[in-house]
């Protein structure tokens, strides 16, 4: 297949702002510098086209090396891939997020990033609740707007956003995010936020969507994988991807990134989505950090 053909896989969703978003990426969290390399030549052979990192994730360097040299090969073209970062709890508030991005973008050796989100609605050492922390998440916000003008990003977003802190960054924002990125699986079907995105139109991507294995025990979801010839791995992937949500699954296993690639060329039926839908505990299995409690 070439390069090209592979790069076409991953479908695309349109954000708010015209910029088409892959709706199927990597996610770099915890991967090793050691094993960047591999990790991200497998992908892109088997039609990623989207990284995921952060900050807070230290591995922008390890991914900005081996971008350099994919790019020098000519292999891939910087605009042939979708990459975000994320501006960590310690760096909310203007000039904190104004050096974040920059700092990101030298450890990337990049000019722009496609994506680049509010990692986390909490300033670091404030409480939720704390006035304070709803003033320094409006002035990360107005730095995200300006270096979106200033072409340092090409879209703008928000993660583990609760519909209170989108409501609040939609009632003064002057350019809306287009991405919240959440904790989202069958086991954390979080209906109201989805819905809450999709009337503002606002693209959800989803985190941890293998649950990072810790569910893939359940009976309805090895049911339904094995009725549908597929592993568990690839039915969550393709639960998220059929409700329009985009996916970045995390490995470092060449066997598993191809594995968690493959799931475009099936469909599961309205029923089983539907059973899918409620699975589990009360939708309340959190694999990851809380921003209803924590900041
Ligand atoms: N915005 C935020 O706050 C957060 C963002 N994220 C982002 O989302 C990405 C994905 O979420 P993450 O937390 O990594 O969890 P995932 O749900 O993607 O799970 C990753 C884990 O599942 C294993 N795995 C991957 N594929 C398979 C498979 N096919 N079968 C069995 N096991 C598999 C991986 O191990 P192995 O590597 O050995 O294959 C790894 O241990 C992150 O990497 C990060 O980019 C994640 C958490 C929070
Ligand atoms: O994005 C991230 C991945 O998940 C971790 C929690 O489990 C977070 O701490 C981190 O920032």
């Amino acid at each position: 297949m070439s390069v090209k053909q592979v790069l076409n896989i991953a479908s695309k969703i349109k954000l708010n702002n015209g910029v088409m978003m892959p709706l199927f990426g990597l996610g770099c969290y915890q991967v090793q510098s050691e094993d960047m390399e591999k990790v991200i030549r497998t992908s892109i052979d088997n039609g990623y086209i989207l990284i995921d990192t952060a900050s807070a994730y230290r591995n922008e360097e390890a991914i900005g090396n081996v971008l350099e040299k994919i790019f020098k090969e000519g292999k891939v073209k910087r605009e042939d891939l979708f990459i975000t970062t994320k501006a960590g709890t310690g760096e909310h508030g203007y000039d904190n997020a104004i050096t974040a991005l920059n700092d990101s973008l030298k450890k990337l050796k990049l000019d722009y990033v496609d994506l680049y989100l509010i990692h986390w609605p909490g300033v670091k050492g404030l409480k939720p609740e704390d006035e304070a922390n709803s003033k320094t998440r409006k002035e990360t916000w107005k730095a995200f707007e300006k270096l979106y003008e200033e072409k340092k990003c090409r879209s703008i977003g928000v993660s583990n956003y609760t519909i209170k802190h989108l409501e609040e960054l939609l009632s003064h924002c002057n350019i809306k995010p287009t991405v919240n990125q959440v904790e989202f699986h069958p086991f954390l079907y979080q209906k109201e936020l989805y819905e809450f995105c999709k009337k503002n139109d606002i693209v959800l991507e989803a985190y941890a969507s293998l649950t990072r294995g810790k569910k893939f025990d359940d009976e309805v979801i090895g049911e339904a994988a094995k009725s549908l010839g597929k592993t568990r791995a690839q039915l969550l992937l393709r639960w998220a991807i059929q409700k329009n949500i985009v996916v970045i699954p995390k490995s470092s296993n060449p066997e598993r990134i191809i594995e968690n690639a493959n799931i475009f060329d099936f469909e599961i039926s309205d029923a089983t989505m539907e059973k899918l839908d409620c699975v589990g505990d009360n939708n309340q299995t959190r694999i990851c950090w809380d921003p209803t409690i924590v900041s």
